[in-house]
């Protein structure tokens, strides 16, 4: 089948076989970390402790929690606080528009939780329950991709996405068909991509801090600090929410198996790593090596900020005094490329820094472990490929205008490495 431009589309993610392989080992690779991260050996490419049962993963109590929590996330998003914005165009000319009250969301959720918990909800108890959890997030991404896939079959082909319509139903399931999938105003993509999976993983952090704070006397400052920072990172995502709709996430992929699975399972359960394994194996950590870690996450956020609102502020206006200064490269659509700045001194800065940060997270897990490692090892991965498929894209879009920017600002990522 064509793609919606009338050619087709590169197969990305190694085609049918890969998209294939990468359902299996995505939702293993999940239960894997879940159960060795408190295990005692805590080994990332050990065995299993054991091989959970149907028992262990299926609760009809824990489906029940998992649904109340989207409803409490869908409700939240509905709710006319904040303002409305206008995504990119479309291939029809016209523009999406999308509620911005995601920070309103993250604040309400914490007064709800803190009201729940006085009350007397024990949310330290939500560790024993993430096995479960996990398991019905999995089974939804399978069931909720399958609905969208239906979906797409019934939609125009001006709302189907450049890349997951290959007419393989593997790699469409896995890529997604429907760029914008919406029943009336609801956009299930942009809902899942920063509401109930970066909320869920603060407050499965915030349950293990609690744990450890009732089998400990109080908790760790390691377990302080990944609360710390990865509260700081989702506050900042939530915050700047009208950022997420020019990632390529939104303007290019389909809404299908990969970001289903991610935004639902794989970030809440497996991002919150760190403080999971913190909780089962305490780790010493003095005053001197904190303050370290949290001058490396303050490099890395100041990177990562910078350059995200430096390329922001400039393509909602190139005149703002604060970007008006900068080099600046032609393109033939009319838009422009910072050559100078964040963006003249590696072409993916925001990448560089959000890396950095993602190395202060393991820190306090100390270096007795690979385990807790693991959130940097598969982010470099998924950052290098994804900032092959963002070349391959702007290549397309600016075409010579890309080629002298790869010329005048030659590293990808790291300065002088990458
Ligand atoms: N924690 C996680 O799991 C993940 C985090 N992230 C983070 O999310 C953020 C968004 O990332 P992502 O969507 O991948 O991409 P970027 O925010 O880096 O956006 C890439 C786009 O920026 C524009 N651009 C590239 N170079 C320039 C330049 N020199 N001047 C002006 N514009 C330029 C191009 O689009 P155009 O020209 O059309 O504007 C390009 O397609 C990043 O900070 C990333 O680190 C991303 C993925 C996963
Ligand atoms: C499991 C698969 C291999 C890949 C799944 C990818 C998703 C987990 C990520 C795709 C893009 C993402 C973005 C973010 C979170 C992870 C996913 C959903 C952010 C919301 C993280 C915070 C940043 O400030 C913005 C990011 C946008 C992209």
């Amino acid at each position: 089948m064509a793609s919606p431009q009338g050619s087709r589309a590169p197969l990305e993610f190694g085609g049918p076989l890969g998209a294939a392989v990468l359902m299996l080992l995505l939702p293993a690779t999940m239960f894997h970390l879940l159960l060795v991260a408190r295990s005692g050996p805590a080994r990332l490419l050990g065995p299993p402790p054991y091989l959970p049962g149907p028992e262990v993963l299926w609760s009809p109590q824990m489906l029940l929690l998992w649904f109340t929590w989207l409803g409490l996330q869908a409700a939240l998003y509905l709710l006319p606080a904040g303002k409305v914005a206008e995504g990119q165009e479309l291939k029809d000319k016209s523009r999406l528009r999308y509620p911005i009250n995601g920070f309103q969301a993250l604040v309400l959720t914490a007064l709800l939780v803190g009201l729940a918990v006085s009350a007397g909800l024990p949310l330290g108890a939500l560790p024993e329950m993430l096995l479960p959890l996990a398991f019905a997030a999995t089974l939804t991404a399978f069931i909720f991709s399958l609905l969208l896939y239906l979906k797409a079959l019934v939609a125009p082909a001006s709302a189907l996405a450049p890349g997951g319509n290959s007419g393989n139903p593997i790699y469409d399931f896995f890529l997604g068909r429907e760029l914008n999938p919406r029943i009336w105003s609801f956009d299930f993509k942009y809902f899942c991509e920063l509401r109930p999976g970066l909320i869920g993983w603060v407050l499965i952090n915030l349950a293990l801090l609690m744990q450890e704070a009732e089998l400990r006397g109080s908790p760790s400052l390691a377990m302080w600090l990944v609360n710390g920072f990865q509260l700081l990172y989702v506050g900042d995502a939530l915050w700047h929410e009208e950022a997420v709709l020019t990632t390529m996430d939104i303007t290019h992929d389909g809404f299908g198996f990969m970001l289903a699975f991610g935004d639902l399972a794989w970030v809440p359960f497996t991002y919150s790593l760190q403080a999971q394994f913190l909780l089962h194996h305490p780790q010493p950590l003095g005053l001197p090596m904190a303050s370290v870690i949290c001058v490396i996450n303050a490099v890395g956020y100041y990177i990562f900020r910078g350059a995200n609102s430096q390329k922001s502020t400039f393509r909602k206006n190139p005149s703002d005094p604060r970007v008006a200064g900068l080099e600046t490269i032609p393109t033939a659509t009319g838009r422009q490329l910072l050559v100078s700045g964040w963006w003249g001194m590696v072409r993916h800065p925001n990448y560089l820094g959000d890396l950095i940060m993602a190395l202060a997270w393991s820190l306090p897990c100390g270096v007795s472990h690979l385990l807790p490692y693991f959130y940097l090892l598969y982010f470099t991965a998924l950052l290098v490929h994804r900032e092959a498929r963002d070349e391959q894209q702007c290549l397309r879009k600016y075409g010579l205008a890309w080629h002298e920017y790869c010329r005048r600002v030659p590293y990808r990522i790291l300065p002088y490495v990458y």
